[in-house]
């Protein structure tokens, strides 16, 4: 297990022609990925190998980049930024910290962090720095685009750089950040387990596991919210957008993760302690908090 761990360390990542991330693995890498491939897994309501899971997905964010964040307040009618900002306060950060924001995307939760910081910034704070990192590089190249164009690259309180990078198979060091934040992202990603055991490894002792992710109803009504995600969102997808697969499966992927009580199990078996959750809107949404210690 030892050896399998620091052989996963030994990755390196390059960009493709199509702007995903290509991961390069050493040899003995291979058999293991081969075995992966041949299970099966979700792609929403559809089932598919796993490889095939990882190359759909990265198609949906390819295809939703350029309208990624227009769709989200369309979608929520802005509900999401509401979600964001609590998140952010839970996860509460102090000047100094190292933030990894995995799934990061479009850099929404980033942004965040910097205001938060900034705001309640002190003349003799230390800085502060937040990786933003995703699989899929044209999300980041809309948000790269976006901290230039709001002026956040040139914030002197806080670092911020771009990774593109599996949430799997991380390329970053052990025990090296304060705080790992991750929302609406891992749904997405292929082996739920293997992100948080990354989560866990890339975190400092003390450091935070933060995650913001679609959830189950636990009162509410249901129906109406079933009906206006299978009916309506595909469709505004298409008139927004002019695309209806992606939205399509954002809806599906959302009824096939795990519920509250199962995720915060998960996030338990990976190590983290003092799994905490809170459902946000009858649980349309839930946040997971966790430490390693
Ligand atoms: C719904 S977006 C969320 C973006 C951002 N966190 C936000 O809240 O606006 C999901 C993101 O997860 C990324 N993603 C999917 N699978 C991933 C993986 N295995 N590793 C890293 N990022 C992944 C996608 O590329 C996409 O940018």
């Amino acid at each position: 297990m030892a050896l399998r761990r620091s052989l996963f360390r030994l990755i390196a990542t390059s960009k493709t022609r199509n702007g995903l991330c290509k991961v390069k693995y050493y040899s003995s890498q291979t058999d293991t990925q081969t075995e992966r491939e041949k299970k099966k897994t979700h792609f929403g309501f559809e089932t598919v190998d796993e490889d095939e899971k990882t190359k759909k997905v990265h198609k949906v964010f390819e295809t939703v980049a350029d309208k990624y964040d227009l769709m989200n307040d369309v979608m929520s009618f802005g509900v999401h930024r509401l979600w964001k900002d609590m998140f952010m306060m839970m996860l509460a950060p102090t000047p100094g910290t190292k933030l990894l924001d995995m799934a990061g995307g479009t850099g929404d939760i980033a942004f965040r962090y910097i205001n938060y910081l900034k705001n309640r910034a002190g003349p003799n704070d230390v800085r502060s720095s937040v990786t933003v990192s995703d699989i899929n590089q044209s999300m980041l190249d809309v948000g790269k685009l976006r901290a230039e164009r709001q002026g956040y690259t040139k914030d002197s309180m806080v670092d911020i750089d771009w990774v593109c990078a599996d949430a799997e198979e991380l390329p970053l060091p052990d025990d090296s950040y304060n705080a790992y934040t991750i929302a609406f992202g891992i749904r997405n990603c292929t082996h739920i387990e293997k992100v948080l055991e990354e989560a866990y490894r890339v975190l400092r002792p003390g450091g935070r596991f933060l995650c913001l992710e679609f959830s189950h109803l636990t009162n509410g009504p249901l129906q109406v919210y079933d009906q206006y995600s299978f009916q309506v969102i595909p469709v505004m997808g298409q008139i927004v957008a002019g695309q209806w697969q992606p939205y399509q499966y954002l809806v599906e992927s959302i009824r096939q993760f795990p519920d509250q009580e199962k995720f915060k199990t998960m996030i338990e078996n990976a190590g983290f302690r003092q799994v905490t959750y809170e459902n946000i809107s009858f649980g349309v949404v839930a946040i997971h908090s966790g430490f390693k210690i």
